[in-house]
């Protein structure tokens, strides 16, 4: 029935004359586009019908039909299904929410990612993290992308230095603790991939990260810090932002405090930055700075210099396969057609529940303890690249824009949030991920097992509910009718499934890759800039203007009651 929207539109699109690449070529809104606007009657007209038992019970192969087994083209072989199944869609929901993603010229945005233009158009700045992991593949123009290569081998000899023990602190030995100093996403994906990737680590260098501004996080760091062993990562991409200079600048008063000459910090500190004048400000030297670029936007940073850490605790040749394997989901990205193309596939069933259904958040939920920190990694992914109201044009949008990410590992989340995700009154989506097999086979993997049938347990049940019927019958009679209804699921919650056969840093790459791609076409469509975040400006200067009024009570002015009372309080009770 809506067979002909998608492209026609797409067509009379592309000829309108093109704006120099810096602009945004359509001033649309996505509720102004004719997809959009066939959603919304689908979504009206035929909500009552999306019903996924039935929608099972007619369709024996609607499994084989909604989902995608995705193999990597190149470098290290991965491998992923991809169920979205349960899901709350039809054929031509689906084709429309690709006509959508057609409409909106993701395809045409994403060629200009790959090549280097600058969508990044409040900062006028190409986006590249694709670069990162290029390995000479695709033709990508813009200055630095050329360095990578030596950025990249400048890991591998310092991480292999490191390792090996060749590298000596000041006093002759080894280092054994390695301590990140950065924030956001000069912290997040570190964090996130030497957690996922333990299996591959080398145990016996610690590995620590220090982020939060609270003192209490750098002064645990280094109550077990050794300053003769320990080596100091400034992870910083401006080298401005006030909590990492802050921790780096205690952390190197706490070295000199053993080591007293200056000379001995440029075997324990080392710094990740673009900001070469400023890291030798601090005090460390260029052959000790990893360098990246502008491009390269914070939470996307982890495949450059950022990602030392990774390249440190689980070994360089393991960090490249990292990259390779989010190289293989580019060339997925880039070279699939959308109808099997995994983030984009993701991209559109995010879509329907965000702006249709108004779902307002987005669970990800792992089956693997090693991704506890996935969720977290891409609240920061995810949410600075797409909590925006204004479009790249600077108009208001009258849709939802980003989801809110949430979650945590199986079975941990059954135990507590998941009461709400079943009998709640929200509709919460949620991406299952588990691999097949773990890198931890106790119990002859007893443990897996009972893991993977909460996996497949809980997707089903969110799906297929227990009708009212079902409880009487297990309940049997004399059951009153409040007990009988707390029991009942209605069911009916989406969610997709992700399964690999493990989690392997060629795995992780193409799975971090594949989110990253999922919330690029999801900005397209929306038509914000998902490459910049001036949402964390303000509270940073409101900050700092009050840093200068804590002294005193008559210094605090400019301010509401509320504040104000709370600024007057803490003068109250501080001690020193
Ligand atoms: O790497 P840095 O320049 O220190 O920035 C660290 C973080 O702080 C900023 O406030 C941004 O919101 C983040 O996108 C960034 O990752």
């Amino acid at each position: 029935m809506y067979d002909d929207i998608g492209p026609d539109v797409s067509e009379s699109f592309l000829e309108t004359p093109l704006h120099p690449p810096t602009t945004i070529m359509s001033g649309k809104l996505a509720s102004e586009y004719d997809s959009w606007k066939k959603l919304q009657h689908i979504y009206d007209s035929e909500r009552s019908k999306l019903i996924l038992k039935d929608l099972f019970a007619h369709d024996p192969d609607r499994f084989s039909k909604f989902s995608v087994d995705y193999a990597s083209k190149g470098g290290p072989d991965v491998t992923m299904l991809l169920d979205y199944s349960k899901n709350l869609i039809t054929q031509p929901i689906l084709d429309t929410l690709l006509s959508l993603i057609r409409e909106a010229q993701v395809e045409s945005y994403r060629d200009k990612m790959f090549s280097g233009e600058h969508i990044n158009t409040s900062e006028d700045r190409a986006v590249l993290h694709v670069a990162l992991r290029n390995f000479n593949d695709f033709q990508i123009q813009e200055a630095g992308t050329e360095e990578v290569a030596s950025v990249l081998e400048h890991i591998k000899v310092f991480s292999e230095a490191i390792r090996s023990g060749e590298w000596k602190g000041y006093t002759g030995k080894p280092i054994k603790t390695i301590v990140n100093i950065g924030i956001g996403g000069s912290d997040l994906g570190p964090v996130m991939v030497t957690e996922a990737l333990k299996p591959y680590s080398k145990r016996d260098l610690a590995a620590h990260f220090v982020s939060n501004i609270d003192g209490t996080h750098v002064a645990e760091t280094l109550r077990v810090c050794d300053p003769e062993t320990t080596l100091f990562i400034i992870a910083s991409k401006t080298f401005t932002t006030q909590e990492t200079i802050t921790n780096a600048e205690s952390a190197k008063d706490w070295f000199l405090q053993s080591a007293k000459d200056k000379a001995h910090v440029a075997k324990h500190f080392v710094a990740l930055s673009t900001n070469t004048k400023a890291v030798t400000a601090f005090g460390i030297s260029s052959e000790n700075m990893f360098q990246f670029w502008d491009w390269v936007g914070g939470r996307y940073s982890l495949w450059s210099a950022i990602g030392l850490s990774i390249a440190l605790v689980i070994g360089y040749n393991n960090f490249e396969q990292l990259l390779q394997g989010a190289h293989a989901m580019d060339k997925h990205f880039k070279e699939t057609p959308l109808e099997k193309n995994v983030p984009v596939l993701l991209a559109a069933v995010g879509i329907w529940y965000n702006d249709f259904y108004g779902s307002q958040t987005h669970a990800l939920l792992p089956y693997d303890q090693y991704l506890h920190k996935f969720a977290d990694y891409f609240q920061q992914g995810d949410m600075e690249s797409n909590g925006k109201t204004v479009t790249k044009n600077g108009h208001r949008v009258n849709y939802e824009t980003g989801p809110i990410i949430w979650g945590a590992a199986g079975t941990n989340g059954q135990h507590s949030f998941y009461q709400l995700v079943h009998q709640g009154t929200k509709l919460i989506p949620a991406d299952f991920i588990a691999p097949t097999t773990t890198h931890n086979p106790i119990a002859n993997s007893k443990h897996h097992r009972i893991l993977l049938s909460n996996f497949f347990a809980q997707p089903e049940a969110l799906a297929f509910g227990k009708t009212e019927e079902q409880v009487k019958k297990e309940l049997g009679s004399g059951a009153s009718e409040a007990l009988i209804k707390s029991k009942v699921f209605e069911g009916n919650k989406p969610s997709n499934s992700i399964m690999f056969p493990l989690l392997t840093p060629a795995t992780l790459g193409a799975l971090i890759a594949m989110y990253e791609h999922k919330i690029f076409v999801q900005g397209v469509v929306w038509g914000i800039n998902s490459f910049d975040q001036m949402g964390v400006e303000l509270g940073k200067v409101l900050a700092k203007n009050i840093l200068a009024q804590l002294e005193k009570p008559e210094d605090v002015t400019g301010h509401d009651s509320s504040t104000t009372g709370l600024i007057h309080y803490y003068q109250k009770y501080r001690k020193e």
